[in-house]
């Protein structure tokens, strides 16, 4: 028996209406396997515990954390009750960086029964390899002075390792897909950082001849995102690049509701974590409304994570095959409830195995 041992996170808002439904998809799973346990531990850290202990998450969590295969988190932040950038280096990137996690994978694809805003959006299937421990998210810089003189300086740190590292990822991904990579740069406007980018990725590019790539400035890559999906494998793309091209992606899927995210620890020290690409949509919580698909998609990214990638593209088919069949949120065109899709996804599922037997 396979046994794993999940830390989950619902966080805030509809990360508490996505997460408890995902969690019956995964027990479902382990019952298709046969061999195959998840233990779930909940933690209640979100910005309501915030108001309460004045953190997001107590001092030990880490070290609690650290002993877990995985963690399984829903989305971070409530502006009403906390500062979102407390909310979320106080937790989702506290988590981020204290365990390593320096690889963000989310792919887009299109999807057979979503009605994508584009016009023809053919059939596109990308995977973005956001760098995650570093860039444009940086706790360098500061405020001084106040009034007309008021300044802020926010510093953008881009290291040798940290960029190789990504761009290797990204390579080395594309190897098993189509052999293709995209570097997303400004070296036109950002006269450091950017260069520096296109530099690392020339030279890692040298290690993988058989592999083709292209380079674009990231406002045209947006646009391309929009006009070509199709032409595109796999991006490798800065912390900040990353997270808007990611939207972009489940939006021209049809819904960021949708996109899934994997934040990956590469060197075996620490859990990695799975949670959506979307955040906690104050504006629709508490209606049962949620789009409960990224975060089981998430939950597909942790199977592949553990060795079982079979199950998880069976996991991907019966969502396919749901949507399909018009069991859908309403932000996908449907009148389905969060809990009715994951319902639906559960019992496809168990189908699918008397098909099998
Ligand atoms: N990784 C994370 O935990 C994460 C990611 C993004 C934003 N956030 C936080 O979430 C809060 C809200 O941020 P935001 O409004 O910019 O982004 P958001 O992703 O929460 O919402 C953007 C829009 O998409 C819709 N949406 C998102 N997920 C959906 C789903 N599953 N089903 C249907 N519709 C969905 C929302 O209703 C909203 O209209 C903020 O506090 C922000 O910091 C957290
Ligand atoms: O900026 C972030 O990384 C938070 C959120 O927007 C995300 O995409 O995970
Ligand atoms: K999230
Ligand atoms: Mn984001």
């Amino acid at each position: 028996m396979k046994h794993f041992d999940i830390a989950v996170i619902p966080g805030d808002g509809i990360g508490k209406e996505v997460v408890p439904p995902s969690l019956n998809v995964l027990n479902t799973i382990a019952e298709l396997h046969g061999g195959l346990k998840f233990s779930f531990t909940e933690f209640p850290w979100s910005c309501e515990y915030y108001l309460e202990h004045g953190e997001m998450m107590p001092e030990s969590g880490l070290e609690t954390l650290k002993n877990f295969n995985a963690i399984f988190l829903g989305a971070v932040g409530n502006p009403e009750m906390v500062p979102d950038h407390i909310s979320l280096w106080g937790l989702l990137i506290k988590i981020r960086r204290a365990f390593e996690q320096t690889i963000n994978i989310r792919p887009a694809k299109y999807f057979k029964g979503l009605r994508s805003p584009l016009v023809n959006p053919k059939d596109f299937d990308l995977l973005v390899v956001r760098e995650n421990s570093e860039g444009e998210y940086s706790e360098v810089g500061g405020r001084i002075h106040s009034g007309q003189d008021e300044t802020a300086i926010q510093n953008a740190v881009f290291t040798r390792k940290g960029t190789e590292r990504a761009m290797r990822y990204a390579f080395d991904l594309a190897k098993q897909r189509k052999n293709h990579v995209t570097s997303a740069t400004k070296s036109n406007g950002i006269v450091h950082s950017m260069p520096f980018w296109d530099e690392v990725f020339r030279d890692v590019q040298k290690d993988y001849s058989d592999i083709g790539t292209a380079s674009y400035h990231i406002d045209a890559l947006a646009a391309a995102f929009v006009t070509k999906p199709e032409i595109f494998d796999v991006i490798v793309a800065s912390n900040l690049f990353g997270d808007i091209l990611t939207d972009i992606g489940g939006a021209i899927m049809g819904s960021i509701g949708i996109a899934p995210a994997a934040n990956l620890n590469v060197n075996g020290k620490y859990p990695s974590m799975f949670e959506p690409v979307h955040g906690s949509a104050p504006d629709i919580v508490g209606k049962n409304i949620a789009n409960p698909i990224g975060q089981i998609w998430t939950a597909k990214m942790m199977l592949d994570h553990f060795g079982e990638a079979e199950l998880g593209q069976r996991l991907i088919d019966v969502i396919e095959e749901v949507t399909e069949d018009q069991y859908k949120t309403p932000d996908i065109g449907g009148k389905s409830t969060t809990n009715v899709v994951a319902d639906e996804i559960c019992s496809r599922l168990l189908k699918s195995e008397a098909l099998s037997k």
